[in-house]
């Protein structure tokens, strides 16, 4: 099984490295957010609008359950270590990779990443989404097998780390 969970924080590369992890280890690729958007066939901004950030976790949740027994790399979105069950479904699986990285750094990305509105970096100020991420780090710690700091590295990089990384932590 070649199975391989990303989290971290909006911003951290999951979506972007878990495309070329997955095309690297020849498995399909995941994105959590992608998946939502299909299922629920409205954008992520759309659902915060209309339902809020509670009805989004839930859904995330269900869905996270479904996704998470494939062999795939899968994209969390940021805020899944937010929900008490999908930490204990993160748990359970071996390969549960943190993307981390500086928040100035993260930051940026965020605001230049024009195409993908994120509500919560939306409806936030600078200050309040540091302390977000401050408030999650414990929480991606937590949860990860394997932590990539992502801050000096390429993306051929990050990869090959990601790869080490994991075959360590499995044998
Ligand atoms: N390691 C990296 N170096 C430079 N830019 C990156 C890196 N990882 C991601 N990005 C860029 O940052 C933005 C957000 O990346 P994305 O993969 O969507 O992050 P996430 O899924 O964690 O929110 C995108 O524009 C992406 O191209
Ligand atoms: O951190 C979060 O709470 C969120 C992160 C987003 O995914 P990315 O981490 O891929 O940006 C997306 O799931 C939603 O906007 C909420
Ligand atoms: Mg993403």
């Amino acid at each position: 099984m070649k199975s391989i969970v990303l989290i971290g924080f909006m911003g951290s590369g999951k979506t972007t490295v878990g495309q070329r992890l997955a095309s690297e280890l020849k498995v399909p690729f995941i994105d959590c957010d992608d998946f939502f958007v299909s299922k629920e066939k409205m954008s992520i901004a759309d659902f915060f609008d209309r339902y809020g950030e509670t009805a989004f976790r839930k859904k995330e949740s269900e869905h996270l359950a479904d996704l998470l027994h494939q062999n795939a790399v899968i994209a969390t979105g940021g805020g899944i270590v937010m929900n008490e069950a999908n930490r204990q479904q993160l748990a359970a699986h071996p390969c549960v990779c943190w993307l981390t990285g500086d928040f100035e750094t993260i930051y940026q990305r965020i605001n230049s990443d024009k195409a993908n509105v994120r509500p919560l970096a939306e409806e936030k100020t600078p200050e309040e989404l540091y302390q977000l991420y401050n408030m999650r780090q414990k929480l991606y710690r937590e949860a990860a097998d394997i932590i990539v700091d992502t801050e000096a590295l390429s993306m051929s990089e990050i990869i090959e780390k990601i790869i080490t990384a994991r075959e360590r932590s499995l044998n």
